[in-house]
């Protein structure tokens, strides 16, 4: 297991550079399965959950090619027949395999999709996913080691409504609907930023999707796509949360590839919190402008709410602002268990079951610990910390690079589903720290 040692208390400052977004690449991967010619994804990181999505793509007959600059090529014309891939092997750390549904069913008329993995960051059901299919006339066994879908009539358009505007079933009534005949319409839609590329990578192949107010999506399925060009949006979670570092280490980083139109709400209250910001025509700049850091009371909510990835990273900038703040999670009902290891390293953090600070929310009157009130100035301090998610294990890190003395840090590969040349980012940035396999 790969482990870091870390030797905190020094600002990081320097310069990064993003490629596309984790929740964007995977996606417009599996669209590729769509096409009848090859596509080519540009700025495509080397992260794991893209090296997962690549080994399920070949299991399939995708030829895949990833040239050092980011640069994908994915060729489907090969695609010969559904596989059933072994869990562990294959689906690996990565939630994408649920995706692999409605391509594989336009293509082979059959799928086999293995157990998810991601983040544990609360239940994550697919239950959404399997309505959608069985709308769209997908029929769905469960087997032993994973889950068999087979389209017997054909996919048809569906008039489809979400619970709640899940990023992943939205996606799969994209990845659906595009080829199944007739019209979709999909209310309570999710709209982050990632979804409306993958939609502009879709109309690229040809499909025709319109997106209303009021998250209405509709698509009018069209018999064949082709291949697409396309390069990935960058990785907003990435930016934020090198923004956050920043904060927290009394830093000043920039971000090269960031934008400011899909952070627009996480600047906002980054601003509130005390940090500065200077956008530029390749990046922005984050930086800690010295005073007291503030307190912000916040809730976590689908776009354009504040992306609940960015609230790990910004608790640990909290730990150092002056005052109660406050964070309300909505979106998952399990992502505080990470403030465990910054208690430990000296953060006063108390977690409640009740909804603090706004509205009630799905997770009210439950026994989830979904609210967190942070109290600062804390100075942390080194401790030895296992890591144990993708953005918990980013704050993790920060927090001890933050932290006066020498921390080690277990599990650090999770990292990598997330985060492209973490190492060498780090180094990039002046962090003192030795790794070792
Ligand atoms: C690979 C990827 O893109 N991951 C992102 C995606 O995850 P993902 O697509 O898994 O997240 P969803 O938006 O689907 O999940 C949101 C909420 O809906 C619930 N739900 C979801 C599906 C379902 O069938 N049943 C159900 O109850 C989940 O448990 C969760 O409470 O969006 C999340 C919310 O922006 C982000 O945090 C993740 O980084
Ligand atoms: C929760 C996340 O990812 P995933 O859905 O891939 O687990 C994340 O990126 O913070």
């Amino acid at each position: 297991m790969s482990q870091i040692t870390v030797t905190g208390g020094k600002p990081l400052k320097g310069r990064v550079d993003l490629k596309g977004a984790k929740n964007l690449v995977t996606k417009a991967m599996v669209a590729a399965l769509l096409g009848d010619g090859p596509s080519v994804l540009k700025d495509t990181p080397f992260i794991s959950d893209v090296e997962i999505v690549s080994r399920l793509l070949q299991l399939h007959g995708v030829k895949i090619e990833h040239t050092e600059d980011g640069v994908m090529s994915l060729d489907p014309s090969n695609v010969a027949s559904a596989r059933m891939i072994d869990i562990d092997a294959h689906a690996g750390s990565s939630r994408i395999p649920i995706l692999f549904c409605g391509p594989l069913l336009h293509r082979l008329g059959e799928a086999f999709i293995p157990g998810l993995g991601g983040c544990h960051i609360g239940d994550r059901p697919i239950d959404y996913h399997f309505e959608v299919l069985r709308n769209f006339g997908a029929v769905i066994e469960e087997l032993e080691n994973g889950t068999r879908l087979s389209a017997p009539k054909g996919l048809k358009g569906a008039k489809i409504s979400l619970p709640y505007p899940s990023v992943g079933a939205t996606e799969q009534v994209l990845l659906t609907a595009t080829r199944a005949e007739g019209l979709t319409e999909l209310s309570g839609a999710a709209i982050e930023p990632e979804i409306m590329d993958l939609i502009a990578i879709l109309q690229k192949m040809g499909a025709i999707i319109s997106v209303d107010t009021d998250r209405v999506i509709r698509i009018e399925g069209v018999k064949e796509l082709s291949g697409y060009n396309h390069r990935a949006l960058f990785d907003r979670n990435e930016a934020a949360s090198w923004a956050c570092a920043a904060l927290a280490t009394n830093g000043d980083i920039f971000v090269g590839g960031a934008r400011q139109q899909e952070m627009t709400t996480f600047l906002n209250v980054y601003r509130k919190v005390g940090g500065a910001f200077e956008i530029e025509d390749d990046g922005i700049r984050f930086f800690h402008p010295g005073g007291d850091l503030k307190p912000v009371v916040l809730e976590t909510d689908v776009h354009p709410g504040f992306m609940t990835d960015w609230q790990q990273p910004l608790v640990v900038a909290l730990t150092q602002a002056k005052g109660l703040s406050i964070i309300h999670e909505t979106v998952y009902e399990n992502r505080f268990g990470f403030t465990d290891a910054l208690v430990q390293m000296g953060a006063q953090i108390q977690i409640y079951r009740e909804c603090l600070g706004g509205t009630a929310c799905r997770f009210g009157q439950r026994n989830f610990n979904h609210s967190a009130v942070i109290s600062g100035p804390t100075p942390l301090h080194a401790a030895d910390i296992r890591v144990p998610d993708l953005r918990g294990g980013f704050s993790h890190m920060v927090a001890a690079l933050a932290a006066k003395g020498t921390s080690n840090v277990t599990n650090v590969q999770l990292i990598s589903r997330g985060y492209e040349h973490f190492l060498q980012k780090l180094t990039d940035l002046g962090a003192d720290f030795t790794y070792s396999e």
